[in-house]
């Protein structure tokens, strides 16, 4: 397939478009997947400050819970109904904790709620009830496991007495891995999609995570982990132990040691990506085509004026090509000049033409038609059934006049003689000069009368005009004519040649018409 200048503008217009489409859409890509990622950060980072807030605001309330009722312990030490109906209230009624308990400052469980954990009386071992014990202060223990074989955290307050003795502490557990108003606050911002938290103490140990088998378990080496454990909130992208690419924000508590980490994984967050760029596709698409065809009709019309000067040029020799030429639409700067160009080219060329027609055409001593010139005439008057009279016309003893007067002179004598014989015929007749000192007058449309009367003007003419340096020639001529007897070229100029050479051998200075060519009118001479 050859390559033509609309398809190369086409294929140019179309890698361009094509390139710039592509730039375009992955460009788009990238934005809406960097933006998709930016989003889900700022609000995993915004659901870790949030649930900080929220269970931060849960453990204030639950160590303001334990301090109230201390206080409520504290007025009425000595009446031991207190400590049942205490713990049970604040068990059954602020929902805050899995278990309460009173625990005197010897250990000893002196009032504890449910009653069927069996404890009362009992001394508490626990570290949380050992850790309460030694500090005196209020407390929020580190996850351990229980004497009723749970894993918890303990919170406690101390009980003084007025004089400033420690009386003991009041506190309440959380259950990690079972119900617990912990579990049910941290659980409600678990998602379907993949997404959720968990919450980390000092010791890099689960206290919250949705695999509830996991919680309890230390884990190590986690940039996020060590981020919130060192006070920071932010947000990261990591890959988790389930080595899923996720989007991670996190912040930490205040009123305990502990970080709150939430995360969605990366695919979840991606998802709607390819909604969107189909979205974006359905958009660009129609503009796109919209954009080929009008390079296309684009691409036509900028090749239309070259293509059709391309055609033209491949037959400049056409006479019509300027003709066509003109009306090639050129509508733009470089079309129009080269259009302009060549209509002038194609004059120079055509009228070169015309020279070397005209030369090729042309006797060079006399300007008169030669023999080539001779044939064509000829050929045009028998193919349009053109009857015709054939002139033979040679001078007599013209050797003399070039050994006499050299051959120079010679040759002005046939110039001179070439417009007299001009001078005499008719525009309509063909004079040509076919060798020598020979020329032949075709007339058209002559009768032999007319032949022979024109045959004999020209003799006469010639002999009377006085050619310098030579003086006066005279000439002899043969006259034939056609149509005869449907003779061909060739024969009609033998017989003007054959009347020619009567015409020399019976004294010269004379014409003769062909035997065969007559008509009525004329009557022959001697
Ligand atoms: N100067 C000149 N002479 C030419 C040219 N062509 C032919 N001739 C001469 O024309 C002469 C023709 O001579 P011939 O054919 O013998 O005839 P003629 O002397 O004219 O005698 P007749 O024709 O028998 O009357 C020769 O001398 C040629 O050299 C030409 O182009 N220029």
């Amino acid at each position: 397939m050859e390559l033509d200048l609309k398809k190369l503008i086409l294929f140019l217009a179309l890698s361009a478009t094509i390139v710039t489409f592509l730039n375009s859409f992955y460009s788009s890509y990238q934005v809406q997947k960097q933006q998709l990622q930016a989003e889900t950060l700022k609000s995993q980072s915004a659901y870790a400050a949030k649930l900080v807030s929220a269970t931060d605001r849960f453990l204030q309330s639950a160590q303001q819970q334990l301090a109230y009722s201390a206080k409520v312990i504290e007025s009425n030490f000595d009446n031991t109904l207190i400590y049942s109906q205490e713990v049970t209230r604040l068990r059954l009624q602020t929902d805050s904790f899995n278990s309460t308990v009173i625990v005197l400052a010897n250990g000893m469980v002196k009032g504890i709620s449910p009653k069927s954990l069996k404890l009362e009386g009992k001394k508490l071992q626990s570290y949380g009830a050992l850790q309460a014990l030694s500090s005196k202060e209020p407390m929020i223990s580190e996850p351990y496991i229980s004497a009723a074989n749970n894993l918890i955290i303990f919170i406690s307050h101390p009980l003084f007495a007025s004089d400033g003795r420690y009386l003991g502490y009041v506190g309440g557990s959380i259950y990690l891995k079972h119900a617990s108003i912990l579990n049910d606050l941290l659980q409600v911002h678990f998602h379907k999609d993949g997404s959720y938290l968990y919450v980390v103490d000092k010791n890099r140990r689960l206290l919250y995570h949705p695999n509830t088998s996991r919680i309890g378990e230390q884990v190590y080496n986690n940039e996020v982990i060590e981020a919130v454990l060192s006070g920071k909130h932010g947000t990261q992208q990591l890959v988790n132990s389930q080595n899923e690419a996720m989007l991670a924000g996190y912040a930490p508590l205040q009123t305990a040691p502990w970080g709150i980490i939430t995360q969605r994984p990366l695919e979840a967050t991606l998802e709607p990506l390819d909604g969107l760029m189909i979205n974006v596709l359905h958009r660009t698409l129609p503009i796109g085509l919209a954009t080929l065809l009008f390079i296309w009709l684009l691409a036509r019309f900028i090749a239309h004026p070259l293509r059709d000067l391309a055609q033209t040029a491949n037959a400049l020799d056409n006479p019509s090509a300027p003709q066509q030429l003109k009306v090639i639409k050129s509508w733009y700067f470089e079309s129009s000049e080269l259009r302009k160009a060549m209509l002038k080219g194609v004059g120079v060329f055509q009228n070169q033409i015309g020279v070397l027609r005209q030369e090729a055409q042309t006797d060079p001593l006399t300007g008169l038609h030669n023999r080539r010139s001779l044939d064509g005439i000829l050929e045009h008057l028998t193919s349009t059934q053109t009857s015709f009279a054939v002139l033979a016309i040679d001078i007599d003893f013209f050797k003399h006049v070039n050994d006499e007067y050299g051959h120079d002179i010679g040759d002005l004598v046939l110039q001179s003689l070439a417009n007299i014989i001009l001078d005499v015929t008719r525009t309509t007749d063909f004079v040509t000069r076919t060798g020598g000192e020979e020329f032949i007058v075709i007339s058209p449309n002559a009768t032999a009368t007319t032949a022979y009367l024109l045959a004999e003007r020209l003799r006469m003419r010639i002999s009377e005009t006085f050619i310098g340096p030579v003086g006066y020639i005279n000439v002899s001529v043969g006259i034939a004519g056609w149509p005869l007897k449907q003779s061909s070229i060739d024969d009609i100029l033998r017989l003007a040649d054959q009347a020619l050479y009567k015409a020399k051998r019976t004294g010269r200075n004379r014409s003769v018409l062909d035997s065969q060519y007559q008509d009525a009118e004329i009557k022959k001479p001697d």
